[in-house]
C-alpha cells in the first residue's frame, strides 16, 4: 500500500485522516510514529501559514512529500477567536475541556442567532524542491451551550450542525468525515493534485 505522512502530532486529526485514507487504498504515517522529531513552532498568523510552516519543515527533514494540516475554530460573537489559536486558547498545555470551558464562558449570555461558527481546516502539501500547494475547506456551526456527544476531538462536542440537528461530537466518524472541513480540504486536494505517493519527485 502506498504511504503518506501527516505532519501531526494531534491524535484526533490522525484518526481521521487514517480512515479517510484508508479507504482510498493508503497508509497514513503521521509525527506519533517519529517520536524523536520535535513540535514545529506555530509562529504564522494564519491557518495557512502554518499548515506551511508544519509541511515544509517536515518535508526537509525527511526528504519526502508531506501534507500538513492546521486548522481552528471561528466564533463570529468573539471576533472570530479561538482562530489560529485554537489549540492553545486557554494555554500552552493545549487542553481541549479548557479551551471549550474558555469558549463557553466567553459566549455566557450570547443568544442563540448570534452564536454562529465555522470550522476551517487548510491542508499544505509539501515536497522538497517543489513549490508547497495549500488547500482550504470550512464546516459551518452554531456554538452550544453546554457540551454534547462523545466522538471526535477538540471543539466537536460544543460544535452544532444544523443539518443533521446534531453536535459533532455525537456524528459517527463516517459522517463527521463526509462534511467536515478537513473532509472539504482533502476532497480540494484531490481535485487538484494528481499524488504521486510513494514515488520519488
Ligand atoms: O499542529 P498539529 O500537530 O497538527 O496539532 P494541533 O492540535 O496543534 O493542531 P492545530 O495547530 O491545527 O490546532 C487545531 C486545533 O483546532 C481544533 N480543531 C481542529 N480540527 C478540529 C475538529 O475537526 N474538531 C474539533 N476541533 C478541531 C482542535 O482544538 C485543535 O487542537
Ligand atoms: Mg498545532
Amino acid at each position: 500500500m502506498e504511504e503518506v505522512i501527516i505532519a501531526t502530532k494531534n491524535s484526533g486529526k490522525a484518526k481521521e485522516f487514517e480512515r479517510i485514507f484508508h479507504e482510498k487504498g493508503m497508509i497514513v504515517k503521521t509525527l506519533l510514529d517519529f517520536p524523536e522529531i520535535e513540535d514545529v513552532e506555530e509562529t504564522g498568523t494564519t491557518f495557512e501559514e502554518n499548515a506551511k510552516i508544519k509541511s515544509e519543515t517536515i518535508a526537509n527533514l525527511l526528504g519526502k512529500m508531506v501534507i500538513a494540516d492546521d486548522s481552528g475554530l471561528e466564533v463570529d460573537a468573539l471576533e472570530g477567536r479561538p482562530g489560529v489559536y485554537s489549540a492553545r486558547y486557554a494555554g500552552p498545555q493545549k487542553n481541549d475541556e479548557e479551551n471549550i470551558d474558555k469558549v463557553l464562558e466567553e459566549l455566557h449570555g450570547v443568544p442563540k442567532n448570534e452564536r454562529t461558527a465555522r470550522f476551517r481546516c487548510v491542508l499544505s502539501v509539501s515536497q522538497p524542491g517543489k513549490k508547497t500547494v495549500t488547500f482550504a475547506g470550512a464546516c459551518e456551526g452554531l456554538i452550544l451551550t453546554e457540551r454534547k456527544g462523545t466522538n471526535g476531538f477538540g471543539y466537536d462536542p460544543i460544535f452544532f450542525i444544523e443539518a443533521k440537528g446534531k453536535a459533532m461530537a455525537e456524528l459517527a466518524p463516517e459522517e463527521k468525515n463526509k462534511i467536515s472541513h478537513r473532509a472539504m480540504a482533502i476532497k480540494k486536494l484531490e481535485q487538484n493534485l494528481t499524488l504521486n505517493f510513494g514515488e520519488d519527485s
